[in-house]
């Protein structure tokens, strides 16, 4: 399996995903900090994985630090998550690992539980919300398998792979689901541009599966829609409102738009935690914007004039009615989302 990011005694080692597709490095994250630039950094990206990084970002925090007292760890704990809280707005997924283990410890130290042991719970958490990653990844391919066509052409839009969780992937999962089932699946990845997660991260975990794929220009879709040479459209997700409007990789809502006048289903991936109850609608997510260099520059080239202006936001919003279904590891959700996904989460995980 693709060794997205591990849990080490040394600290938290995380592939390095700006070397991919020609360089596979490894980055060893010793404390908090160190986690949260690699955030920050997108050495880790991809909503599920950054969540359960964030999540062991907290956890090296609170077993590296040499408080002897539970005031002065409630004091460095906030400090942990407020610092891997600042990393990036969009995916709910980080908000989510940082409140799983912070709940987990102010649970311990309310009853005043040994700093050795609220260490060792902690870092146990983290793993765990690891394996739960993994599973929940495999339960989704299981779930959206019969979706995926028998034999065709699949688009994807950015990386929800291996590579953007713990492992399996989300949106590929299905995909890598689909084709365990016996489909045979050919992928087309979006380059996505500016950073590129089609092109160098999909590509690369693909080819390591030997599951065919083609990279496309973030301009080729329609055209390749409109000829018929695709039959689906699956993507990952960063923040999904109680609406069911999806905050997912820029560039996504146009492939939507696309897909709805030729179509063609659309289907989003996601675990549960990147459903967002607290967001009504998508309006209200959160838009990060990156760095004006990711757009300007490309393996450290200028291609722009100097002073030109420059927008990079990372992400944009599906509306629901774009979408066709939503693939969870809980089951399929479909239209009416904000009923479904209210059915879903009252029904929980059982
Ligand atoms: C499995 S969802 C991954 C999701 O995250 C990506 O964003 P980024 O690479 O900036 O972290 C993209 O939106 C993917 O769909």
């Amino acid at each position: 399996m693709i060794p997205t990011l591990e849990w080490t005694p040394e600290g938290v080692n995380f592939l390095d995903q700006t070397k991919l597709p020609l360089e596979e490095t490894y980055v060893l994250a010793t404390d908090y900090k160190q986690v949260a630039t690699v955030i920050r950094d997108m050495i880790v990206r991809g909503a599920p994985a950054i969540g359960v990084s964030a999540a062991m970002g907290v956890a090296i925090g609170i077993d590296r630090s040499t408080a002897t007292t539970i005031p002065a760890l409630n004091e460095e704990v906030a400090v942990i998550c407020e610092t891997l809280a600042k990393t990036r707005p969009t995916a709910v997924n980080l908000f989510w690992g940082i409140a799983q283990v912070r709940d987990l410890y102010n649970e311990l130290a309310a009853k005043n539980t040994p700093i050795r042991e609220i260490k060792a719970a902690v870092v146990a958490l983290g793993q765990r919300l690891y394996d739960e990653d993994i599973a929940a990844c495999k339960r989704m391919g299981a779930h959206g398998a019969s979706l995926m066509p028998k034999e065709g052409t699949v688009l994807t839009h950015c990386n929800a792979g291996a590579l953007a969780t713990c492992g399996y992937g989300s949106a590929l999962g299905v995909i890598r689901g689909a084709i365990e089932a016996g489909h045979k699946i050919h992928v087309f990845a979006d380059e996505t541009r500016p950073f590129l997660q089609g092109a160098r991260l999909t590509a690369w975990e693909l080819m390591k599966d030997n599951i065919p794929t083609t990279v496309l220009c973030d301009n080729m879709s329609a055209h390749l829609m409109s000829k018929g040479r695709i039959q689906a459209v699956i993507v990952g997700a960063d923040r999904i409102a109680a609406n069911g409007d999806t905050a997912n990789k820029i560039g996504t809502y146009g492939v939507s738009i696309l897909a709805k006048e030729h179509g063609i289903p659309f289907y989003v991936a996601a675990p549960f935690n990147t459903i967002d109850l607290a967001t009504a609608h998508g309006n209200d997510i959160p838009i990060e914007q990156r760095d004006a260099r990711e757009v300007t520059h490309s393996n450290g080239k200028q291609m722009t004039p100097d002073g030109v202006g420059i927008e990079n936001p990372a992400f944009d919003v599906t509306p629901a009615k774009y979408i066709t279904a939503i693939i969870t590891e809980r089951g399929v959700l479909r239209a009416p989302f904000d009923e479904s996904i209210k059915a879903m989460a009252q029904k929980g995980t059982n």
